[in-house]
């Protein structure tokens, strides 16, 4: 993948992608654009390649054949010397923590982010309110469920506000409580101009933030506008009413 820094959204262009494993083809694609301001619901069967995707994108696998390029970051590095994935994070449907509680995943990238560190302390504070995380604040990560890991890492993401997130299968392990709590937070990521790409097999409550969708089907994969008809109680500008946190 190449990075280039230039001025104004942040956006990933694939071209002419082509990704096989061996004699299996996933899909073949022309382009697609994942941009900041946008909220993709990445639909598809088990198996058609939607992780495959995502792990394109966020610059982990390389195709077998096209060109994957990132625009609009900054080459300042938080994680990783010259990586992305500070700008485009890609979380796992069994997310990555790292060994320590619950409050050191919390906090441990905010180090590496060039922000206020007092302003991204009072966000940590929020997150935990949000993520309702703060009697868990001790107990090691690994010791969570499978739904509270989820809230774990998609509450360390609302803090980082990362220009493109990619949330795999987000609510595959989350009641409806938890997928209410979570919803919160991307609608509120959605407001901030946060891009994301949320891929689920079936809509589910997080879906229904998605104003595009990427279809993988029949090894291509189509792209479409998501009508403003829909079924849309409970709508980000509702939620964002409810929350007490700050836009910007
Ligand atoms: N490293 C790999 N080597 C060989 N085959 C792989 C590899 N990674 C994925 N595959 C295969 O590619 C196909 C797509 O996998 P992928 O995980 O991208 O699908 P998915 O759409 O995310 O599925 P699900 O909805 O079940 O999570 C699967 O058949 C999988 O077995």
């Amino acid at each position: 993948m190449t990075v280039t820094n230039t001025k104004g959204n942040a956006k990933i262009i694939a071209r002419n992608l082509e990704m096989r494993f061996e004699n299996k083809h996933l899909f073949s694609t022309r382009e697609l654009v994942f941009e900041q301001n946008r909220v993709i619901h990445l639909q598809g069967d088990n198996g058609c390649g939607k992780t495959t995707l995502m792990k394109l994108l966020a610059g982990f696998i390389q195709p077998t054949a096209g060109s994957i390029q990132a625009q609009g970051f900054s080459i300042a590095p938080w994680w990783r010397s010259k990586s992305i994935t500070g700008k485009a994070i890609y979380l796992h449907q069994h997310p990555y923590l790292f060994e320590g509680s619950v409050m050191y995943n919390l906090t441990y990238p905010l180090r590496f982010l060039d922000r206020d560190q007092q302003l991204l302390k009072a966000r940590t504070e929020q997150a935990i309110d949000m993520a309702q995380l703060r009697h868990l604040l001790t107990q090691a990560a690994s010791s969570l469920s499978g739904g509270e890991k989820q809230r774990l890492a998609i509450a360390r993401a609302w803090i980082i506000q990362p220009k493109l997130l990619m949330l795999d299968e987000p609510t595959s392990n989350m009641d409806k409580h938890s997928q209410q709590l979570v919803l919160q937070m991307i609608s509120d990521l959605k407001l901030q101009g946060t891009g994301m790409l949320i891929s689920s097999h079936q809509t589910c409550m997080l879906t229904k933030v998605c104003d595009h969708a990427w279809l993988v089907c029949d090894n291509t994969i189509t792209s479409s506008n998501i009508s403003a008809n829909q079924d849309m109680t409970d709508s980000p500008a509702d939620i964002s009413m409810t929350l007490n946190v700050s836009v910007g």
